[in-house]
């Protein structure tokens, strides 16, 4: 191995804290990172993993070909039983796809999923053997051309007919096809197809199918289906996400999952769900899961890469006449990254416990208690949309923290960019998911205008909140708390008090509401900020004897706490509640918190322990050892295969010199 740049040694050496106990706190548990780290080397010292083309010195044919290479080789190690902790697997695929989305994704994080929460015990049995030995591949088939959002205008019909007991897939319409579901369009066999199900004439909505799409035997389209890849995207071009159009395609009565539903051999419709949205739940697993595997993995890679370079870069002076300091050093580049690292360490924080809470509600549900539903909605549309949206603007700001090598992709941020910014638009766009939370948000305000008491997460609307702001110099985890309370509640009032009062003023509910809707996405966004908050006060509390890690925790906490409140000052600071004063003290606070943070940058990112491959990264190398890399990468690029390309011989040596050697 290479030695490390003397300037990346200086800053682990200087740090005041072991980043080993730091990623112990952020897997969970020090036996989880030495089960993860297990994982990884065993997968990084596999040629089949770690070897195969250069990603970026692909076509998307390729690039897709070869993600199926892996998948394959993925497949086969599953098949093992190796991977019958789904953490291993999971851990396994993230380095196997660094970045990127697997062909078979969606089968292990929604087709499977959905099959074992959707279907009847004798379905289960029948279906998920199939799908986790791999015999056959699925994905998650849901969003058509026309409609993503709105799912009771799916056009897709499932119509039932009793003579056959069987149900006709049909795609009446061009905005019916399906569309975007990851793996449909190359790689899936089987699906699970949202339709909305037809029984003597009369529509119940959206039901889940699970459909065969090509033969088992050679991959061939089974008879009245058409389906295909939709072409190059924004990002995520290893997986062929697909469109799907069904002419009359019959299927068995028993291939509509019955756990929630039941259609008799007569046309019978029984509902056995109690919550009308059950056929909605892998839409909640997958939200709960991209708060930490999405958008706060996404971002730590970036402020990994953008802080280890800015310690390598040297630019410019700081003392006029002086060395080039790191670029980390100047004030303004520590604005640029350090409160998008406290931001990171903020969502990592809420992601495991949205995590955590999904499986306990999930459990509870599971067992006919459906009463923290609702909750579990709102709190995973909310951070949902919350964290992908940060993330999203937290890798930009540290691809322009990078400058002019940060827009090469040996920089590794615009993959990690295109990858994670479509967490801002699939499973829920981020603006129809907050006001998802807004309609929560809603119902408890007017709980709380009754007098009612309001609970979990939003309990401090009952409450009684501090007129006048507490925070004082210590940014004391409290009073920041009250503060942000403060601000959620007001803002969420507010909207409220506006829906009421162009309802009293005559106008019907739905436009009272569409009316008040981007005040009520500020409220949402306001209060999950307040729970971000929140989740990382409670992660300082629950802390046990580390003193040090609590120590640069803490500075992390107040930076992105004071960080939110200068961003947003008006939202705190207009109806009087903090003074002139207090705000003038945040905003100075700020700056020295960057300094005290500053000489543990590198540490609190490699604490995030990012292997180098799954970085992709010259910038972010591990041993800071830049220049030499990108020289490399610069001559590994395709073009450089010939001293004189072709383009030369078709295009300009016919001009410059008037003849071809063509
Ligand atoms: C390990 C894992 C790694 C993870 C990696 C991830 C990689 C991922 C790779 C990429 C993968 C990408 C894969 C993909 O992208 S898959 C496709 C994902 N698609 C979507 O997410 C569609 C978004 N649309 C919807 O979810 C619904 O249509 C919405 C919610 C917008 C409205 O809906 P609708 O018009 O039908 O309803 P309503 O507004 O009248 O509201 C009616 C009531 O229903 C309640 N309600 C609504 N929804 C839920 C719910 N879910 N659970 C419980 N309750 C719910 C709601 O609160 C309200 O309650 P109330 O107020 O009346 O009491
Ligand atoms: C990379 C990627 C992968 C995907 N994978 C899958 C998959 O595997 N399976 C699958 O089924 N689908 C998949 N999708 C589809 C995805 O779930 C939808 O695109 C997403 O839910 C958004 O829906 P839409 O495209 O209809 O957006 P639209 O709803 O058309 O959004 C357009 C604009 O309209 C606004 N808008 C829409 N409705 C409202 C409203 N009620 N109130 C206010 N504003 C509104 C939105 O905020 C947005 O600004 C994928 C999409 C992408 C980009």
């Amino acid at each position: 191995m290479a030695a490390v740049n003397p300037d990346l040694q200086s800053e682990r050496d200087g740090a005041t804290f072991d980043t080993n106990k730091l990623t112990f706190l952020l897997d969970g548990g020090e036996g989880m990172t030495e089960r993860r780290r297990e994982v990884e080397a065993e997968a990084l010292a596999d040629p089949e993993v770690t070897g195969g083309p250069h990603y970026h010195f692909m076509s998307r044919p390729e690039q897709y070909s070869d993600a199926v290479r892996k998948a394959v080789h993925y497949m086969k190690q599953a098949k093992t039983g190796k991977f019958d902790n789904p953490a291993d697997a999971h851990w396994y695929r993230n380095t196997l796809w660094p970045n990127e989305m697997a062909p078979i994704g969606l089968h292990t994080t929604m087709f499977l999923p959905t099959l074992e929460n959707n279907s009847s015990p004798e379905q289960k049995e029948k279906w998920a053997p199939l799908a986790k030995d791999f015999k056959i591949i699925g994905t998650y088939s849901q969003t058509e051309m026309g409609h993503g959002t709105n799912l009771k205008a799916l056009e897709t019909t499932a119509t039932y007919e009793p003579e056959l007991e069987q149900f006709i897939l049909h795609s009446p319409t061009l905005s019916s096809i399906k569309w975007w579901p990851g793996g449909l369009g190359k790689t899936s066999n089987f699906a699970v197809v949202m339709a909305s199900m037809i029984i003597k004439g009369k529509n119940y909505g959206m039901h889940p199918f699970i459909v065969q799409l090509r033969s088992l035997e050679d991959h061939t389209v089974i008879t009245g289906i058409e389906v295909g890849d939709i072409g190059p995207k924004f990002g995520f071009n290893t997986i062929d996400n697909g469109y799907l159009k069904f002419d009359h395609v019959r299927i068995p009565r028993e291939n509509l999952l019955m756990k929630n539903a039941v259609v008799e051999p007569d046309g019978t419709y029984v509902r056995i769900a109690k919550n009308e949205k059950a056929a909605y739940s892998t839409m909640i697993f997958v939200r709960a899961m991209i708060v930490l595997e999405v958008a706060t993995r996404g971002l730590a890679q970036a402020c990994t890469i953008a802080v280890r370079y800015s310690c390598v870069r040297r630019q410019s002076e700081l003392v006029p006449g002086g060395p080039e300091p790191k670029v980390l050093d100047f004030q303004t580049q520590q604005y640029k990254l350090l409160p998008v690292l406290a931001s990171c360490y903020a969502y990592w924080f809420s992601g495991l416990f949205i995590r955590m809470t999904y499986f306990q509600i999930n459990y509870e549900i599971q067992q006919g208690n459906i009463d923290l539903l609702p909750e579990l909605h709102a709190v995973s549309s909310g951070l949902k949309a919350f964290t992908s949206y940060g993330s999203m603007a937290g890798i930009e700001q540290c691809r322009l923290a990078c400058g002019g090598h940060g827009f090469s992709q040996a920089s590794g941020l615009p993959k990690i960019y295109t990858t994670m910014t479509a967490g801002c638009t699939y499973e829920g766009e981020n603006s129809v998911l907050y006001l998802q939370m807004a309609r929560y948000l809603m119902k408890s305000f007017l709980q709380a205008e009754k007098g009612e008491t309001t609970t979990n997460s939003v309990a401090y609307l009952s409450k009684k909140n501090l007129d006048k702001c507490v925070l004082g110099a210590t940014l004391s985890p409290d009073t920041i708390i009250a503060a942000y309370e403060h601000r959620a509640a007001r803002l969420v009032r507010k909207a409220g008090l506006r829906v009421n009062a162009l309802e009293a003023a005559g106008k019907p509910y739905h436009e009272a509401w569409n009316l008040t809707s981007v005040q009520f996405t500020k409220a949402a966004e306001a209060h999950c900020h307040y729970f971000v908050v929140l989740k990382f006060a409670d992660t300082l509390e629950e802390m046990e004897d580390e003193a040090e890690i609590h120590n640069v925790l803490l500075q992390l906490f107040q930076l992105y706490a004071c960080y939110g409140i200068t961003n947003y000052a008006a939202d705190f600071t207009e109806d009087g509640f903090m003074s002139q004063e207090q705000l003038d003290m945040v905003r100075l606070r700020v700056l020295d918190l960057m300094a005290d943070i500053r000489p543990n940058a590198v540490a609190l990112v490699d604490s995030f322990d990012y292997p180098d491959h799954i970085l992709g990264s010259v910038l972010g190398r591990y041993d800071g050892n830049v220049y030499e890399n990108l020289y490399k990468w610069a001559k590994d690029s395709p073009l450089n295969k010939t001293e004189v390309h072709d383009s030369y011989y078709k295009y300009l040596q016919p001009m410059i010199t008037g003849k071809s050697n063509l």
